[in-house]
Protein backbone atom coordinates (compact mmCIF):
# COMPACT_ATOMS: atom_id res chain seq x y z
CA UNK A 1 0.00 0.00 0.00
CA UNK A 2 1.64 3.60 -0.98
CA UNK A 3 2.14 5.69 1.95
CA UNK A 4 -0.71 7.41 3.79
CA UNK A 5 -1.03 11.44 3.65
CA UNK A 6 0.64 13.29 6.29
CA UNK A 7 -1.85 15.19 6.94
CA UNK A 8 -5.06 13.78 8.77
CA UNK A 9 -7.83 12.39 5.90
CA UNK A 10 -10.48 13.92 4.97
CA UNK A 11 -12.63 11.20 6.74
CA UNK A 12 -10.96 11.87 10.28
CA UNK A 13 -11.91 15.53 10.01
CA UNK A 14 -15.67 15.33 8.59
CA UNK A 15 -16.27 12.46 10.50
CA UNK A 16 -14.95 12.34 14.27
CA UNK A 17 -16.97 9.67 15.70
CA UNK A 18 -18.54 7.59 12.60
CA UNK A 19 -15.56 6.69 10.84
CA UNK A 20 -16.12 7.17 7.23
CA UNK A 21 -14.15 4.22 5.47
CA UNK A 22 -12.04 4.76 2.16
CA UNK A 23 -12.42 3.11 -1.41
CA UNK A 24 -10.70 0.44 -0.19
CA UNK A 25 -12.51 -0.48 3.31
CA UNK A 26 -15.23 -0.52 1.23
CA UNK A 27 -14.16 -2.91 -1.29
CA UNK A 28 -12.56 -5.25 1.12
CA UNK A 29 -9.97 -5.05 -1.26
CA UNK A 30 -6.65 -8.16 -1.89
CA UNK A 31 -3.71 -7.36 -0.10
CA UNK A 32 -1.58 -4.44 -0.92
CA UNK A 33 1.70 -6.74 -1.90
CA UNK A 34 -0.79 -8.16 -4.66
CA UNK A 35 -2.42 -5.66 -6.45
CA UNK A 36 -0.89 -4.04 -9.12
CA UNK A 37 0.02 -0.59 -9.60
CA UNK A 38 -1.47 1.51 -12.32
CA UNK A 39 0.80 2.57 -14.90
CA UNK A 40 1.40 6.14 -15.43
CA UNK A 41 -0.09 6.33 -19.03
CA UNK A 42 -3.80 6.75 -19.11
CA UNK A 43 -5.84 9.57 -20.29
CA UNK A 44 -9.26 11.10 -20.15
CA UNK A 45 -11.41 9.34 -21.60
CA UNK A 46 -13.34 12.18 -23.17
CA UNK A 47 -9.96 13.25 -25.35
CA UNK A 48 -8.80 16.87 -26.44
CA UNK A 49 -12.07 17.82 -28.72
CA UNK A 50 -14.19 16.87 -26.10
CA UNK A 51 -13.01 19.35 -23.65
CA UNK A 52 -11.04 16.05 -21.49
CA UNK A 53 -7.98 16.21 -20.14
CA UNK A 54 -5.04 14.24 -19.56
CA UNK A 55 -5.41 12.36 -15.85
CA UNK A 56 -1.99 12.38 -13.64
CA UNK A 57 -2.18 9.32 -11.48
CA UNK A 58 -3.28 9.71 -8.07
CA UNK A 59 -0.92 9.06 -5.14
CA UNK A 60 -3.24 7.27 -2.87
CA UNK A 61 -3.14 3.76 -2.49
CA UNK A 62 -7.33 3.73 -2.43
CA UNK A 63 -7.32 4.39 -5.69
CA UNK A 64 -4.47 1.76 -6.61
CA UNK A 65 -6.37 -0.86 -5.19
CA UNK A 66 -9.94 0.47 -6.16
CA UNK A 67 -8.25 0.18 -9.67
CA UNK A 68 -7.14 -3.34 -8.66
CA UNK A 69 -11.01 -4.50 -8.27
CA UNK A 70 -12.50 -2.78 -11.34
CA UNK A 71 -10.08 -4.33 -13.46
CA UNK A 72 -12.01 -7.72 -12.54
CA UNK A 73 -15.31 -7.44 -14.74
CA UNK A 74 -16.97 -9.83 -12.47
CA UNK A 75 -16.81 -7.49 -9.73
CA UNK A 76 -19.83 -4.78 -9.30
CA UNK A 77 -17.13 -2.20 -9.11
CA UNK A 78 -15.94 -2.74 -12.44
CA UNK A 79 -15.18 0.53 -14.17
CA UNK A 80 -17.55 1.52 -16.97
CA UNK A 81 -16.85 2.45 -20.45
CA UNK A 82 -19.78 4.37 -21.66
CA UNK A 83 -22.03 6.49 -20.30
CA UNK A 84 -24.98 3.55 -21.51
CA UNK A 85 -23.30 0.62 -19.28
CA UNK A 86 -24.89 2.87 -16.03
CA UNK A 87 -28.40 3.05 -17.14
CA UNK A 88 -28.92 6.48 -16.41
CA UNK A 89 -32.20 7.70 -16.72
CA UNK A 90 -33.35 8.47 -20.24
CA UNK A 91 -33.55 12.34 -19.53
CA UNK A 92 -30.37 11.86 -18.01
CA UNK A 93 -28.69 10.50 -20.91
CA UNK A 94 -29.97 12.76 -23.01
CA UNK A 95 -28.61 15.95 -20.89
CA UNK A 96 -25.39 14.11 -20.87
CA UNK A 97 -25.20 13.14 -24.86
CA UNK A 98 -26.16 17.33 -25.48
CA UNK A 99 -23.47 17.95 -23.62
CA UNK A 100 -21.24 16.26 -26.50
CA UNK A 101 -20.16 13.89 -23.44
CA UNK A 102 -19.26 11.05 -25.44
CA UNK A 103 -17.92 8.64 -23.06
CA UNK A 104 -17.02 9.08 -19.21
CA UNK A 105 -13.20 10.31 -18.71
CA UNK A 106 -11.20 8.34 -16.66
CA UNK A 107 -12.04 9.82 -13.24
CA UNK A 108 -15.56 8.94 -14.31
CA UNK A 109 -15.18 5.39 -15.39
CA UNK A 110 -13.84 4.44 -11.92
CA UNK A 111 -16.30 6.61 -9.96
CA UNK A 112 -19.60 6.68 -11.68
CA UNK A 113 -20.39 2.96 -11.03
CA UNK A 114 -19.72 3.30 -7.14
CA UNK A 115 -21.80 6.49 -6.87
CA UNK A 116 -24.64 4.88 -8.38
CA UNK A 117 -24.31 1.76 -6.13
CA UNK A 118 -27.08 0.40 -4.02
CA UNK A 119 -27.13 0.76 -1.32
CA UNK A 120 -25.27 3.38 -1.29
CA UNK A 121 -21.52 3.26 -0.45
CA UNK A 122 -18.48 5.51 0.81
CA UNK A 123 -16.01 6.92 -1.33
CA UNK A 124 -12.89 8.72 -1.64
CA UNK A 125 -11.10 9.15 -4.23
CA UNK A 126 -8.73 11.97 -6.14
CA UNK A 127 -7.94 13.88 -9.26
CA UNK A 128 -7.13 16.53 -10.30
CA UNK A 129 -8.21 19.35 -11.75
CA UNK A 130 -10.05 19.47 -15.19
CA UNK A 131 -10.67 15.74 -15.03
CA UNK A 132 -14.71 15.40 -14.65
CA UNK A 133 -15.12 15.68 -10.97
CA UNK A 134 -18.10 18.24 -11.20
CA UNK A 135 -19.71 16.81 -13.77
CA UNK A 136 -19.42 13.03 -11.89
CA UNK A 137 -21.49 13.96 -8.73
CA UNK A 138 -23.79 16.36 -10.72
CA UNK A 139 -24.71 12.59 -12.85
CA UNK A 140 -25.25 11.15 -9.41
CA UNK A 141 -27.35 13.46 -8.27
CA UNK A 142 -29.47 14.01 -11.23
CA UNK A 143 -29.73 9.94 -11.45
CA UNK A 144 -30.65 9.77 -7.86
CA UNK A 145 -32.98 12.63 -7.37
CA UNK A 146 -37.29 12.13 -7.69
CA UNK A 147 -39.00 14.51 -9.40
CA UNK A 148 -42.04 12.73 -10.28
CA UNK A 149 -44.50 15.12 -8.48
CA UNK A 150 -44.38 18.54 -7.85
CA UNK A 151 -44.31 17.89 -3.73
CA UNK A 152 -41.01 15.96 -4.59
CA UNK A 153 -39.86 18.66 -7.41
CA UNK A 154 -40.06 21.21 -4.39
CA UNK A 155 -38.34 18.76 -1.68
CA UNK A 156 -34.76 19.29 -1.46
CA UNK A 157 -33.18 16.36 -1.68
CA UNK A 158 -29.83 16.70 -2.53
CA UNK A 159 -27.22 19.59 -1.25
CA UNK A 160 -24.11 20.89 -2.69
CA UNK A 161 -21.80 22.80 -0.91
CA UNK A 162 -18.68 25.22 -2.21
CA UNK A 163 -16.96 27.72 0.11
CA UNK A 164 -17.67 30.35 -2.97
CA UNK A 165 -20.78 31.84 -4.14
CA UNK A 166 -19.01 31.59 -7.39
CA UNK A 167 -18.32 28.15 -7.47
CA UNK A 168 -22.06 27.41 -6.01
CA UNK A 169 -23.55 29.12 -9.02
CA UNK A 170 -21.35 27.90 -11.43
CA UNK A 171 -22.12 24.15 -10.10
CA UNK A 172 -26.09 24.87 -10.29
CA UNK A 173 -25.93 26.11 -13.42
CA UNK A 174 -24.19 22.09 -14.52
CA UNK A 175 -27.09 20.96 -12.77
CA UNK A 176 -29.52 22.89 -14.95
CA UNK A 177 -27.66 21.91 -18.20
CA UNK A 178 -27.14 18.20 -17.62
CA UNK A 179 -30.42 18.47 -16.44
CA UNK A 180 -32.41 20.00 -19.02
CA UNK A 181 -34.44 17.24 -19.83
CA UNK A 182 -35.75 16.65 -16.97
CA UNK A 183 -39.10 17.91 -16.23
CA UNK A 184 -39.78 19.91 -13.52
CA UNK A 185 -36.27 20.18 -12.18
CA UNK A 186 -35.78 22.75 -9.65
CA UNK A 187 -32.12 24.22 -9.15
CA UNK A 188 -31.89 26.85 -6.32
CA UNK A 189 -28.48 28.10 -4.64
CA UNK A 190 -28.11 29.09 -0.94
CA UNK A 191 -25.76 31.50 -1.35
CA UNK A 192 -25.53 34.94 0.84
CA UNK A 193 -28.09 37.48 -0.54
CA UNK A 194 -29.80 41.00 0.06
CA UNK A 195 -31.69 41.61 3.13
CA UNK A 196 -34.84 41.29 0.90
CA UNK A 197 -34.08 37.91 -0.12
CA UNK A 198 -33.44 36.55 4.00
CA UNK A 199 -37.19 35.29 4.48
CA UNK A 200 -37.37 33.33 1.52
CA UNK A 201 -37.73 29.49 1.72
CA UNK A 202 -35.73 27.09 -0.66
CA UNK A 203 -38.33 25.10 -2.65
CA UNK A 204 -36.52 22.79 -5.73
CA UNK A 205 -34.68 19.24 -5.20
CA UNK A 206 -31.31 20.40 -5.66
CA UNK A 207 -29.43 22.63 -3.67
CA UNK A 208 -26.15 24.31 -4.16
CA UNK A 209 -25.05 26.34 -1.54
CA UNK A 210 -22.31 27.79 0.73
CA UNK A 211 -21.75 26.47 4.08
CA UNK A 212 -23.18 29.61 6.36
CA UNK A 213 -25.97 30.62 4.44
CA UNK A 214 -27.11 26.74 4.03
CA UNK A 215 -26.86 26.46 8.31
CA UNK A 216 -28.50 29.78 8.80
CA UNK A 217 -31.40 28.31 6.21
CA UNK A 218 -31.56 24.72 8.26
CA UNK A 219 -31.82 26.84 11.56
CA UNK A 220 -34.54 29.00 10.21
CA UNK A 221 -36.35 26.67 9.21
CA UNK A 222 -36.42 27.58 4.97
CA UNK A 223 -35.22 24.48 3.92
CA UNK A 224 -36.66 21.15 4.84
CA UNK A 225 -33.56 18.71 4.46
CA UNK A 226 -35.76 15.49 5.49
CA UNK A 227 -36.00 14.24 2.14
CA UNK A 228 -32.07 14.30 1.73
CA UNK A 229 -30.25 12.00 -0.31
CA UNK A 230 -27.03 13.04 -1.41
CA UNK A 231 -24.99 15.64 -0.16
CA UNK A 232 -21.95 16.78 -1.99
CA UNK A 233 -18.88 18.73 -0.22
CA UNK A 234 -16.96 20.55 -3.47
CA UNK A 235 -13.87 21.46 -2.94
CA UNK A 236 -14.38 20.23 0.47
CA UNK A 237 -10.65 20.54 2.15
CA UNK A 238 -10.59 23.72 1.05
CA UNK A 239 -13.50 24.20 3.36
CA UNK A 240 -12.74 21.90 6.06
CA UNK A 241 -9.30 24.03 6.75
CA UNK A 242 -11.14 27.23 6.74
CA UNK A 243 -12.08 26.81 10.64
CA UNK A 244 -15.58 28.40 10.52
CA UNK A 245 -16.41 27.00 7.13
CA UNK A 246 -15.18 23.42 8.21
CA UNK A 247 -17.71 23.42 11.36
CA UNK A 248 -20.42 24.94 9.38
CA UNK A 249 -20.19 22.01 6.65
CA UNK A 250 -19.83 19.39 9.34
CA UNK A 251 -22.81 20.61 11.51
CA UNK A 252 -24.74 20.73 8.22
CA UNK A 253 -24.01 17.27 7.72
CA UNK A 254 -24.60 16.11 11.12
CA UNK A 255 -28.10 17.92 11.55
CA UNK A 256 -29.33 14.79 9.50
CA UNK A 257 -27.12 12.01 9.62
CA UNK A 258 -28.22 10.45 12.83
CA UNK A 259 -31.70 10.55 10.67
CA UNK A 260 -31.23 8.61 7.79
CA UNK A 261 -28.60 7.17 5.41
CA UNK A 262 -27.65 9.97 2.54
CA UNK A 263 -24.91 9.90 0.41
CA UNK A 264 -21.81 12.20 0.85
CA UNK A 265 -19.25 13.10 -1.71
CA UNK A 266 -16.32 15.03 -0.88
CA UNK A 267 -14.37 16.64 -3.73
CA UNK A 268 -11.68 18.36 -2.18
CA UNK A 269 -8.13 20.14 -3.31
CA UNK A 270 -5.46 18.58 -1.45
CA UNK A 271 -1.48 18.98 -2.98
CA UNK A 272 -2.97 19.36 -6.05
CA UNK A 273 -4.88 16.67 -6.31
CA UNK A 274 -9.20 16.64 -5.42
CA UNK A 275 -10.86 13.79 -3.07
CA UNK A 276 -14.43 12.15 -3.53
CA UNK A 277 -15.95 10.54 -0.15
CA UNK A 278 -18.83 9.15 -0.81
CA UNK A 279 -22.07 8.08 2.28
N1 LIG B 1 -17.05 12.69 -20.06
C1 LIG B 1 -16.78 13.90 -20.52
N2 LIG B 1 -16.65 14.12 -21.86
C2 LIG B 1 -16.38 15.34 -22.33
N3 LIG B 1 -16.22 16.44 -21.58
C3 LIG B 1 -16.35 16.28 -20.24
C4 LIG B 1 -16.63 15.02 -19.64
N4 LIG B 1 -16.71 15.19 -18.30
C5 LIG B 1 -16.49 16.49 -18.06
N5 LIG B 1 -16.28 17.16 -19.22
C6 LIG B 1 -15.98 18.59 -19.40
O1 LIG B 1 -14.64 18.77 -18.95
C7 LIG B 1 -14.54 19.98 -18.25
C8 LIG B 1 -14.04 19.69 -16.84
O2 LIG B 1 -15.00 18.90 -16.17
P1 LIG B 1 -15.36 19.12 -14.62
O3 LIG B 1 -15.64 20.56 -14.36
O4 LIG B 1 -16.40 18.13 -14.27
O5 LIG B 1 -13.96 18.73 -13.97
P2 LIG B 1 -13.46 18.95 -12.49
O6 LIG B 1 -12.53 17.84 -12.23
O7 LIG B 1 -14.61 19.11 -11.57
O8 LIG B 1 -12.70 20.32 -12.67
P3 LIG B 1 -12.37 21.43 -11.57
O9 LIG B 1 -11.46 20.77 -10.60
O10 LIG B 1 -11.69 22.49 -12.37
O11 LIG B 1 -13.67 21.85 -10.99
C9 LIG B 1 -15.91 20.64 -18.27
O12 LIG B 1 -15.96 21.55 -19.34
C10 LIG B 1 -16.85 19.49 -18.52
O13 LIG B 1 -18.02 19.88 -19.19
Amino acid sequence: MAETPATPSLADRITKDEPIKSWADEVDSPSAESAPRVDNSQLDGAGGPLNGSELREPDYAVEIKLSDMQADPNNPLFSVKSFEELNLKPEVLKGVIAMNFRRPSKVQERTLPLLMMEPRHNMIGQSQSGTGKTAAFVLNVLQRIDISTPQLQSTPQALILAPSRELARQIASVVSIMGTFMEGLKVEAAIPTGPAERGRRIEAAVVVGTPGTVQDMIRRKAMDMRGLQVLVLDEADNMLDQGGMGDQCIRVKRSYYSQQHFQTTLSNMHNNSRQMQIR
